[in-house]
């Protein structure tokens, strides 16, 4: 284990299990439709590509990119888009694909922006959810864990942009960020 971390808090075998349940429940919830999947960076990277592995039914993706955070464990509230669709969604099915939802803050503007384009259906996808944590009430509709209020890292989460390649999702040590 990366000296960093503290404890294993979900390990490849039980997110791989997860990801592909969810994968057949979207697979089914989305047979016969149009699907965009639109990940948002960086972190459900990881978790996008092995979710789309697991869809058996068309799908598309694409991604955004927002700034929240910073190099900092702590919300400013603050969202800017870095970097956006590359396609019209107007009539699509769009699945936000993320890899945790804790203020809710980029989860809420991302809904707010992509309803906009009058997309047929705006549906969220999110492997990690710490409702704890909300400050704005936003509905996740796929969820893979609800965990504690705890900073996490690995497959795909960071802090300060480190333990992104860590294959499973850990606590990291509060020395760590707590200085
Ligand atoms: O619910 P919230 O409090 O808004 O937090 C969740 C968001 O914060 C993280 O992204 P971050 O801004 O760290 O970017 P990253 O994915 O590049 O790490 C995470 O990936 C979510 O997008
Ligand atoms: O626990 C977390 N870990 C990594 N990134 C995050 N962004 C919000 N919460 C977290
Ligand atoms: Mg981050």
């Amino acid at each position: 284990m990366h000296p960093d971390v503290e404890k294993v808090l979900l390990s490849t075998a039980e997110l791989k299990n997860k990801v592909t349940e969810l994968g057949q429940i979207l697979s089914r919830d989305y047979a016969g439709k149009n699907l965009l999947a639109v990940g948002i960076l960086k972190g459900a990277m990881v978790f996008m590509a092995d979710l789309i592995r697991n869809i058996s039914v068309d799908v598309q993706i694409d991604f955004m990119a927002v700034s929240s955070y910073g190099a900092s464990s702590k919300s400013t509230g603050v969202v800017r888009i870095m970097k956006d669709l590359e396609q019209n969604i107007e009539g699509r099915h769009v699945l936000i694909v993320e890899d945790i939802v804790d203020t809710g803050l980029t989860l809420n503007y991302l809904l707010e922006i992509l309803k906009a384009r009058e997309p047929a259906s705006v549906r969220v996808c999110t492997l990690l959810d710490k409702p704890s944590r909300r400050e704005v009430d936003v509905s996740v509709n796929y969820n893979g864990f609800s965990i504690p209020d705890e900073f996490v890292v690995g497959y795909g989460l960071d802090y300060n942009e480190k333990y992104r390649n860590l294959p499973e999702i850990y606590v990291l040590k509060k020395e760590v960020y707590q200085k």
